[in-house]
């Protein structure tokens, strides 16, 4: 028996009423990719936390390498060699990536660092993601949410003073697309391989099946599954998660929708040839590779169209931020306040917000989406990352908007959720709403009626109905031109 690379034992943590884990112990040894799977608020972030000693556990203890090292909390972590790639990413966009990595890395020092830092990002940068754009110099806040998250993957992986032994990376490929998503399980495997650990936390069911060698099921705080990764399927994994596998919800050519009248048109651009057409009832997919141009185009048309300031017209169109920390939630104000703050004018009496309203607004949408929380007044931040999401959610679909646009809106959300706002989409789409749906999952894409792939900044091919495929996609997102 080798001595695992950390070892957590019987570690509890609660946060006022709640208790996010209880009594979990969880071993990873060198050359594992342990696959760490649950709902919404099963404790997949906290556990993370306690083993890069950003948090103490209450109860329960954390070693690393075996050693009693006298070091405690995230010095002790990094001493055994643990990275984390944060969900909420951890980058000082006001420094350079370069500075950044000095900030992780305190071995970037003396004469020249910056020149050496400069040329270890961008190998590390080619190596994980072979091909990319991404300008090494940059300040971080400058980068698309795709890029930051690249970088702060590669900026775990450098070889500074040591190689890293273990690297946690908390939903990674939450804003890639899929040839990037791939690149990056590419890279965890040689690094595996090659007798590096990793932890990796994913929603995408998919990416956990064919990464790890062990998975870890987490529910409610505790662990309830831990086995070889050749025991599990796809359905028995979410069934130990807790959800219901459902049929996906594509049906073909919707018709109807041939007849109903226009909403949002367009222009063709002279490049390709293409616009934007989307019909009342639609459910429209933007595709391509991550960054171009579909964000842009849901901003533009947002800004277009929601220049409404007057409380008591609701506004057209309503907007599901995909960056959740830059431009979705607001975080000082309570959960409540963060949903009802798209619907202002519908929840006031005499030009003032009515409580009661609110509070039944709030409500309904915390059963809907299944928001875990025991109290909808708490500050937005005690939610996890998938909570809040769902929040912004609700915020959108709450209003009588009939245009809702979402930009890559499933970041986080866990497979149980989104089966039940895929629903509630499709119900909405054939209730009369259109949605503009951006998404680098491919799953997802594959459930709208017709979809517009980018590339450089235009629209290179419009599918629908049966065009749309994986296959088809992919063609126009690489080629230009659909198969
Ligand atoms: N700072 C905090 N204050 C209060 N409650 C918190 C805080 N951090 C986490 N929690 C609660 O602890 C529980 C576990 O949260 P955690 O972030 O670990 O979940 P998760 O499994 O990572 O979820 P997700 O898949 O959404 O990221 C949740 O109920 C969450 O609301």
């Amino acid at each position: 028996m080798t001595t695992p690379v950390v070892a957590v034992r019987g570690a509890s943590v609660t946060f006022g009423a709640v208790r996010a884990l209880s009594g979990v112990d969880l071993e990873i040894s060198a050359g594992e990719a342990v696959g760490l799977v649950g709902h919404n608020g099963a404790g997949k972030s906290t556990i993370v936390n306690v083993i890069n000693g950003g948090l103490t556990p209450h109860e329960g203890s954390v070693s690393y390498g075996g050693m009693a090292s006298g070091m405690t909390g995230v010095s002790a972590a990094r001493a055994g060699g643990v990275r984390c790639v944060f969900q909420e990413l951890s980058l000082c966009s006001n420094l350079s990536i370069v500075e950044n990595a000095r900030l992780m890395h305190a071995g970037l020092t003396g004469f020249g660092w910056r020149k050496r830092a400069l040329a270890l990002i961008e190998t590390k940068l080619s190596e994980v993601f072979p091909g990319n754009r991404v300008d090494c110099s940059a300040t971080v806040g400058t980068l698309s949410i795709a890029e930051r998250q690249m970088v702060e993957i590669a900026l775990n992986f450098l070889d500074v003073s040591g190689p890293p032994k273990l690297v946690i990376l908390d939903e990674p490929t939450s804003s890639l697309d899929s040839a990037l998503a791939e690149q990056m399980l590419a890279h965890v495997r040689k690094f595996v391989s090659g007798g590096g650990s990793v932890l990796l936390i994913s929603h995408i069911l998919g990416e956990i099946l064919s990464t790890s060698t062990r998975i870890v099921v987490m529910k409610d705080g505790g662990v309830v599954a831990a086995r070889p990764v050749s025991e599990f399927t796809g359905k028995s994994l979410v069934e130990a998660m807790g959800s219901v596998v459902r049929e996906k919800t594509r049906t073909g050519v919707r018709t109807v929708l041939d007849t109903s009248p226009t909403v949002i048109d367009i222009p063709a651009t002279p490049r390709t040839g293409l616009g934007l057409k989307a019909r009342k009832g639609e459910v429209i997919g933007l595709a391509g590779l991550g960054g171009h141009g579909q964000t842009a185009m849901l901003l533009a048309l947002f800004r277009e169209r929601s220049s409404n300031w007057l409380p008591h017209r609701p506004d057209e169109i309503a907007f599901v931020a995909g960056d959740r920390a830059l431009n979705g939630t607001f975080p000082l104000w309570s959960i409540l306040r963060n949903l009802s703050v798209g619907n202002l004018g519908a929840l006031s009496k005499r030009f003032s917000v009515h409580a009661a309203n609110e509070d039944a607004v709030g409500a309904e949408w915390k059963q809907k989406t299944a928001i875990r929380t025991p109290d909808m007044h708490l500050p937005i931040l005690s939610l996890s990352g998938g909570n809040q999401q769902k929040v912004l959610f609700a915020r959108a679909l709450s209003t009588p908007a009939r245009i809702v646009l979402m930009d890559d809106p499933m970041r986080g959300v866990d497979i149980g959720t989104k089966q039940d706002v895929y629903s509630i989409i499709r119900a909405e789409a054939e209730a009369g709403r259109t949605f503009i749906w951006y998404s680098t999952e491919m799953d997802e894409i594959c459930l709208c009626d017709r979809v517009y792939v980018f590339r450089d900044g235009a629209i290179v091919a419009e599918l629908s109905g049966d065009e749309v495929s994986e296959h088809n996609v992919l063609a126009a997102s690489f080629s230009g031109e659909a198969a």
